[in-house]
């Protein structure tokens, strides 16, 4: 089956639980986004706690978007209980070439083994050594400049990686698929990034190959931002248009959406 149509299918009939140990810019966005996708989203990041919701989530996400140390405990103690469950989780190094306490809590986390991790070309060129590639937050870079930093992150760590951009590259560093669509507005609706993480590690709840899961969630988002383009007047209503496609699937362009990148 079309991995998109897959996820899309799957999300609905499952409604996973999936843990967010996510930004403040975010935490709207991706709750809403996973609630419209058929998931079941729960914002847990305190320390005291993050290790009990963990134990109970279907999946985990863990996003460095506004760390402080208490959020770094919350999300070290998550992750390890997912790892130690077998729960998927997945990792958003937000800006971690911008600062040496990014750098020291991402190279933390990826000891814990997630199951994907989802940036943008900046910060994966960053996870593989390069500096320059961002500003802030943002990529000054394309993902198709990411394509081979995203092959060595993906080796190095024994996970999945997703760099997104106008195509998203999703790749377990062997197979390597490119995902279509979405729409040029969709990157300057801040934390939608945040957000495609966080429906990633929804998707590994209900998909088992970690790389289809993540291209299909990918592919979700790209069909319902390319239709919701449609009638959206700027990235404000295009956020809102976003939601409700997710919501109302029928009807958006799913199968296609992914396509294997010869080797
Ligand atoms: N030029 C583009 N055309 C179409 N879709 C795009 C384009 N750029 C990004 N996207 C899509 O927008 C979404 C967010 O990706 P983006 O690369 O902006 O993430 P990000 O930089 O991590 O965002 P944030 O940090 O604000 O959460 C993804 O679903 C991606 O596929
Ligand atoms: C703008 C911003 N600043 C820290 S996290 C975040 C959300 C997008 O990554
Ligand atoms: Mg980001």
């Amino acid at each position: 089956m079309d991995p998109t149509s897959a996820v899309t299918t799957a999300l609905r009939e499952r409604s996973p639980l999936v843990q967010c140990l996510t930004n403040y810019v975010s935490m709207d966005l991706a709750a809403n986004v996973l609630s419209a996708a058929g998931a079941s989203p729960a914002m847990v990041h305190d320390p005291h706690e993050s290790a009990d919701m963990a134990a109970l989530a279907d999946a985990v996400c863990v996003n460095i978007g506004t760390p402080s140390p208490s959020w770094a405990d919350g999300m070290r103690l998550a992750a390890e209980r997912a790892q130690v469950d077998a729960t998927p989780w997945v990792l958003d190094p937000v800006a971690v070439g911008a600062t040496a306490y990014r750098r020291e809590l991402v190279v933390d986390l990826l000891q814990l083994r997630p199951t994907v991790v989802r940036g943008n070309a900046g910060e994966v060129l960053a996870l593989a050594g390069a500096v320059g590639g961002s500003r802030g937050v943002d990529s000054l870079a394309a993902s198709h400049d990411a394509h081979d930093a995203a092959a060595l992150v993906a080796r190095e760590h024994g996970c999945v990686v997703v760099v997104s951009g106008e195509v998203d590259v999703v790749t377990d560093g062997d197979r390597t698929l490119h995902v279509v669509g979405g729409h040029r507005w969709m990157p300057m609706i801040t934390a939608l990034g945040c957000s495609s993480s966080a429906l990633v590690a929804a998707a590994c709840a209900v998909v088992d190959d970690p790389l289809d899961a993540a291209a299909g969630a990918m592919g979700l988002l790209a069909a319902a931002g390319t239709s919701a383009a449609a009638v959206a007047q700027g990235p404000a209503s295009l956020r809102v248009a976003l939601v409700d496609r997710l919501a109302d699937p029928d009807g958006l362009e799913l199968v296609g959406r992914v396509r294997p990148v010869p080797a």
